[in-house]
């Protein structure tokens, strides 16, 4: 195939991040994504609706001189302190689409995060009760559980619970990595999806442990086994649309990440659907692209589907060697490296 157009795909999770970092992140979306979630882990984060409201109104201003723009669909953040009363207040918004749990320290700026789990039920009874969805980073942060089997341990420790105790709360786990993620999500009910960046399509462990430490392949929840590697692809490509697009791309500045305690996150906005195609065309399975990308998601929010398209060729391009952040630079994924196909329209 050397050509393919499909129904404009939607990012359903990203960090934008804030200030002048919004220049580069807006600009990456904005050339394909019609909508993307836009992850609320600032410092201080997105707690309230008049947060998000002011944090989309700096993202809308970013954008104002691009040919295009995304819309930016707004998150809060939980923390041991949101109340009912707020989360209805961003059910009624226009903008606020979701609400994101991270537990207490498991990633980038989540210090903020929750600590006690079961102190927010009545915040997640009152967003079942408002049909607002569920983000999570699912993962234990507990100091005796092995990074590699956080994920795991989150959902049975605490999704599975939560899943069951608020049957009608749509949830979405965040950043799939593991065989066990892709089958809780697949057994559990129609509520219950999941988001799969490029990166952990693309990759396992050994990219970022083998022959040297890669600091710009570290993210979290963490590269896993390459078993899980082949889980994750077959659970993109199935045509399941409980699996859908959430790039995850997470930028830090270069220095943030080489050094001695360097930061998560990966930075994958400048090639996304790219990626994404790349991956697709492995498994022989392009034709699947655009349910992952440009459907399910938005089936899954109770959102119409975009009614333009994009086309992606089949041309060779070079990912340039790293991009500005702010009065930064960032090393983007695939640094250097040539790509297989690139959105023409
Ligand atoms: N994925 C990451 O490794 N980092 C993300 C946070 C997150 O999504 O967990 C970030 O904000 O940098
Ligand atoms: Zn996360
Ligand atoms: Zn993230």
């Amino acid at each position: 195939m050397k050509e393919l157009t499909i129904t404009r795909p939607d990012d359903w999770h990203v960090h934008l991040r804030d200030g002048d970092a919004l220049i580069q992140t807006c600009a990456d979306m904005a050339r394909y994504f019609g909508r993307v979630i836009v992850m609320p882990n600032l410092t201080p984060p997105v707690v309230a609706v008049a947060d998000a409201a002011a944090y989309r109104e700096r993202i809308l201003t970013a954008m104002s001189g691009l040919p295009r723009q995304f819309e930016p669909l707004m998150t809060l953040y939980l923390t041991d302190r949101t109340d009912a009363a707020e989360i209805q207040l961003a059910a009624a918004s226009e903008f606020v689409h979701a609400v994101k749990l991270y537990p207490a320290g498991a990633t980038t700026n989540s210090d903020a995060g929750v600590a006690e789990l079961e102190g927010l039920y009545p915040v997640l009874a009152a967003m079942e009760e408002a049909d607002l969805p569920l983000l999570i980073h699912g993962e234990v942060t507990d100091h005796e559980i092995d990074i590699f089997d956080r994920e795991k341990v989150f959902i049975e420790r605490h999704l599975d619970p939560i899943a069951r105790r608020f049957p009608g709360l749509r949830i979405v786990l965040e950043h799939i990595t593991t065989r066990d993620a892709v089958q809780f999500v697949r057994e559990a009910s129609n509520k219950v999806a999941a988001t799969i960046t490029a990166h952990h399509l693309m990759f396992n462990r050994n990219d970022m442990l083998v022959g040297g430490i890669r600091p710009h392949y570290y993210c979290l929840p963490i590269l896993k086994r390459n078993v899980h590697q082949n889980e994750l692809m077959e659970a993109a490509a199935s045509g399941n649309p409980k699996f859908f697009l959430g790039t995850d791309s997470a930028p830090h500045a270069r220095n943030r990440k080489e050094t001695d305690c360097g930061c998560a996150g990966v930075y994958s906005g400048h090639a996304a659907l790219e990626f994404y195609a790349e991956v697709f065309e492995q498994l022989d399975a392009l034709d699947k692209l655009e349910g992952f990308a440009a459907q399910f998601g938005a089936d899954f929010y109770r959102l119409p589907r975009n009614t333009d398209t994009v086309t992606l060729r089949k041309e060779s391009w070079q990912v340039p060697e790293s991009l500005p952040l702010g009065s930064d630079t960032l090393l983007p994924l695939a640094a250097g490296e040539s790509m297989a196909w690139r959105v023409v329209s």
